[in-house]
């Protein structure tokens, strides 16, 4: 099931920056094993904003609420989820 996701993060601007980057740098690693494996489809910056739009090709909405809690940067993130589904007049065969 294909989800488009939309993440605004807000770091706390007293937050010491070694423990930024430090989140940053974990936030990293994870997002980037999970597009690997198939499971974060796409990730985008918004231009000009902290924020990013990304598809998740999850088992549902349980998966999703799994990964996106488990992302280092949860704590700091307003999350707003979109569930896909095949448009009819799309040409494409389902996959984003
Ligand atoms: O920088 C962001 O938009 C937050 C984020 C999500 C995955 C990642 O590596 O950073």
């Amino acid at each position: 099931m294909l989800f488009h996701v939309r993440m605004d993060v807000n770091l706390p601007p007293a937050m010491p920056p070694a423990q930024a980057e430090e989140l940053k740098k974990t936030e990293r690693e994870l997002a980037q094993s999970l597009q690997r494996s198939g499971q974060w489809r796409h990730l985008w910056r918004i231009a000009g904003q902290y924020a990013n739009v990304s598809i998740f090709d999850v088992a549902g909405v349980d998966e999703l609420h799994a990964l996106l809690t488990s992302l280092p940067l949860f704590p700091y993130m307003q999350i707003q989820i979109m569930p896909l589904c095949r448009h009819p007049s799309s040409v494409r065969d389902g996959d984003a």
